[in-house]
């Protein structure tokens, strides 16, 4: 089953398109959303939980339609969009409020991730620094057991020990195998450590979306000399031009038994910058 199924998915502003995108998320895993800025991540999200209304496109989420189930789909999952309200309360006044939108609260977790996260609860959301307030947000999301998680740039904001605990605490969620994730990130070691699916959106559409795994065999970085640039350029995504010759990304399918330069594994960073720049040179 599909925790996330979007089909289609538009969304017209005047100088942007979300253009047709679809994508599914299968129960138990965890999907990272990458893109560079302005890609439409956020306007994805933003679209798939009606927070801003669609000009076209289905939704299914925990296999229901948004449409018809909306706040029943809201009550079983959390959503951290890094934008935090009531500047002026405690947390302890903030979390009270919250929890009784959620039929599944668990004290219990939420304390826990007090812990974990070091926070306290008699402060107020404005004494909070940015990351701080990241990990507030993510305990909420993360104490009403719900099976889908869907987290704007969650990691952005953290120092790498906290991200790495962040990290570490995603994975461990989803080991029940009900719980599945979304997070869109431009950080994509942070995918490399946990994510088991990438969906790769640019300019409005969606480039590819598969296993991790699946994704970094599809492309091959090569580099080598000028003369060897002249032999293979046609075929590449982009390149950029060194001292000593040339490095670039290429389509694995596109890769020749004749090619002499030196062909190796890219990085989800490789295939984002590259594909940013395609049909060029870097
Ligand atoms: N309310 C809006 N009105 C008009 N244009 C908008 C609106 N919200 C977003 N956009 C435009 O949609 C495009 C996609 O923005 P979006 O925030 O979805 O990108 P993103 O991939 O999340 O970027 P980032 O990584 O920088 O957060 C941008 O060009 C943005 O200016």
């Amino acid at each position: 089953m599909n925790s996330l199924e979007i089909s289609n998915l538009r969304k017209e502003y005047k100088t942007f398109t979300l253009n047709n995108v679809s994508f599914s998320i299968p129960k138990g895993y965890i999907m990272g959303f990458i893109g560079e800025n302005g890609a439409g991540k956020t306007t994805t999200i933003k679209s798939m939980l009606n927070l801003v209304k669609r000009d076209g496109g289905d939704v299914t989420i925990l296999g229901k339609d948004i449409d018809i189930h909306e706040m029943e789909i809201k009550s079983s999952i959390g959503y951290v969009s890094g934008e935090l309200f009531y500047p002026k309360k405690t947390l302890n006044q903030v979390t009270n409020v919250y929890k009784r939108f959620y039929p599944n609260w668990d004290e219990a977790l939420y304390q826990s991730y007090l812990d974990t996260f070091h926070l306290d609860p008699s402060k107020k959301i404005d004494e909070l620094s940015k990351g701080m307030q990241l990990k507030y947000a993510i305990s909420l999301a993360l104490s009403h057991h719900a099976e889908l998680l869907i987290l704007d740039e969650p990691t952005s904001g953290l120092d790498p020990v906290a991200r790495d605990n962040l990290l570490e605490v995603f994975q461990s969620i989803v080991e029940n195998e009900e719980t599945s994730i979304l997070f869109s990130t431009h950080i994509t070691s942070d995918l490399d450590k946990c994510a088991d699916y990438i969906t790769f959106i640019k300019n409005g559409s969606i480039i590819d979306s598969c296993t991790k795994d699946d994704m970094i065999d599809k492309y091959r970085f090569v580099g080598g000399t000028k003369e060897e640039l002249q032999q293979i350029k046609d075929r590449l995504i982009s390149y950029r031009e060194n001292a000593f010759g040339f490095n670039g990304l290429i389509k694995t399918k596109d890769v020749a038994t004749t090619d002499t330069c030196k062909i190796g594994q890219p990085s989800l960073d490789d295939i984002m910058i590259f594909h940013a720049n395609e049909g060029g040179q870097l």
